[in-house]
């Protein structure tokens, strides 16, 4: 969906303790890729828990406009009957990816090396983010695309008709780069080897094993090289999504931002290549507990718990950077109401997300009175300790769920409540967040636009 309706605004009043149990989503990166591995294999691909996030039914809908079926049983329960890889049909329609990064990058990796077209595009947010990091790679095997100036949708992208394969080392820490040239690799005959100087999520690379592909990883510290043989016969799944980690951050941070909560976040996937947060948290000195720490479908999962205390602000190094990316915004929050500075380095990633989330978790702590620092690469924010951050601002969400989500939690520990433009983006990623919240006793109010 190119877009989300009129402008949904809402406040954040001061929370009462949050309490309860809190049952988030499924992961949207495994949702994603259950999908799209799904449409690539012969048969039926059974997922149960996906996230019915706007990011991932526009995947679903991808899907289906490149030959796969794809069934909504109801109650998080999917399949895809797929049609193998190098079998795709060509699309009869421009793929909307709505507002979805993580979609349209895996989705033209996934097309580059069969013989057919498609082009791209999204909302306003998704048309000002940077492709060439996917195209430039996608050239190598012999696909061909066509862009708006700086290789930004709308795009067309030609498949190629002979695909080679590619050694490749991914310039910038990238979980959707390397899955796009990982996807390309499967229809390209030989071996394609990707190379990343700094983990990132490694969901492709566990799902495709986990599909039948022939891969392996090499580890050397953070650096790693992936190789896949192209070409397999990828066999269908069953899939439980675990939840997701990058969602559980909300209620967590929001029980540590509210005093007196305790709030307890159920089977929370903790792939270490996404569990930043929570070494920095526990740095932080948040009362944070992992119960009943066991593994699911290839995943380590816990039940998280967290209780209100008092925080330090601490440095987060910037090799934590990609295992904790998307989840700066709502630690910037946090780290408003902590005692002292946080200072996260690392961290240029963000200027190039669904929005430039330096600026816009700068210009709305800002509005609530926070004082904060930034260059190109870095982000510092001067805590005010519990119930020190004014609030009593309007924040811009700029199409962005977790910006919109993050001053969502800010404002119910704020002196004064804080208001965000629009809540709308919300449903990309986390649909039932603000029904969530009130369940655990957060206080929003929906206001006029
Ligand atoms: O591969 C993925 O599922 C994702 C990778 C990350 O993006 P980058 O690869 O751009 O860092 C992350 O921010 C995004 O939410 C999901
Ligand atoms: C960056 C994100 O998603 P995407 O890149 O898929 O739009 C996110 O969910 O925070």
């Amino acid at each position: 969906m190119s877009g989300h309706g009129p402008a949904r605004p809402m406040s954040a009043l001061a929370s009462p303790p949050l309490r309860g149990t809190a049952h988030v989503p499924g992961d949207k990166s495994i949702s994603h890729r259950s999908l799209i591995l799904g449409a690539l294999s012969v048969g039926e691909t059974r997922i149960s828990g996906l996230l019915e996030g706007q990011d991932v039914l526009d995947t679903a809908k991808a899907m289906q406009a490149f030959g796969a079926d794809v069934v909504n049983h109801g109650g998080g329960d999917w399949s895809v009957h797929g049609v193998g890889v190098g079998a795709l049909a060509e699309p009869e329609n421009v793929i909307d990816c709505g507002n979805s990064g993580t979609g349209v990058r895996l989705i033209m990796g996934m097309m580059a090396t069969s013989p057919i077209t498609a082009t791209f595009t999204g909302d306003a947010s998704l048309r000002s983010r940077p492709m060439g990091r996917i195209t430039d790679p996608l050239a190598l095997f012999g696909a061909t695309a066509h862009g708006r100036d700086g290789g930004r949708l709308p795009l067309t992208l030609v498949g190629a008709a002979n695909p080679v394969p590619v050694r490749y080392t991914t310039p910038m820490p990238s979980a959707q780069v390397k899955s796009a040239v990982l996807l390309a690799g499967l229809n390209a005959p030989g071996e394609t080897v990707v190379t990343e100087t700094e983990a990132t999520r490694d969901h492709t690379e566990r799902m495709l094993a986990g599909f039948g592909a022939d891969i392996t990883v090499e580890e050397d510290g953070q650096s790693r090289i992936i190789r896949l043989q192209g070409q397999p016969e990828l066999r269908p799944q069953t899939i439980a999504v675990p939840r997701d980690p990058s969602s559980a951050a909300f209620p967590v941070c929001a029980a540590l931002l509210v005093e007196g909560s305790d709030v307890l976040v159920p089977n929370i996937g903790l792939n270490p290549t996404r569990a930043g947060l929570y070494t920095t948290l526990k740095e932080m000195g948040a009362d944070l507990t992992f119960e009943n720490l066991r593994e699911e479908g290839g995943e380590p999962v816990a039940d998280l718990r967290a209780r209100f205390g008092p925080l330090k602000g601490i440095e987060v190094p910037p090799e934590r950077a990609a295992s904790m990316i998307d989840e700066y915004p709502i630690l910037s929050a946090l780290a408003a109401t902590a005692e002292g500075k946080t200072v996260m380095r690392g961290v240029k990633e963000l200027r190039v997300k669904e929005s430039d989330r330096i600026d816009a978790m700068a210009r709305g702590l800002e509005a609530c009175g926070v004082t904060v620092e930034e260059d190109e690469d870095t982000f510092i924010v001067h805590g005010m300790g519990p119930g020190g951050v004014p609030g009593g601002a309007t924040c811009e969400t700029r199409l962005d769920h977790r910006i919109a989500m993050s001053f969502m939690c800010l404002g119910m520990a704020t002196q004064k409540p804080v208001k965000i433009d629009d809540a709308g983006a919300i449903e990309t990623s986390f649909p039932i967040f603000i029904d969530l919240m009130g369940d655990l006793g957060a206080v929003f109010r929906r206001e006029n636009a």
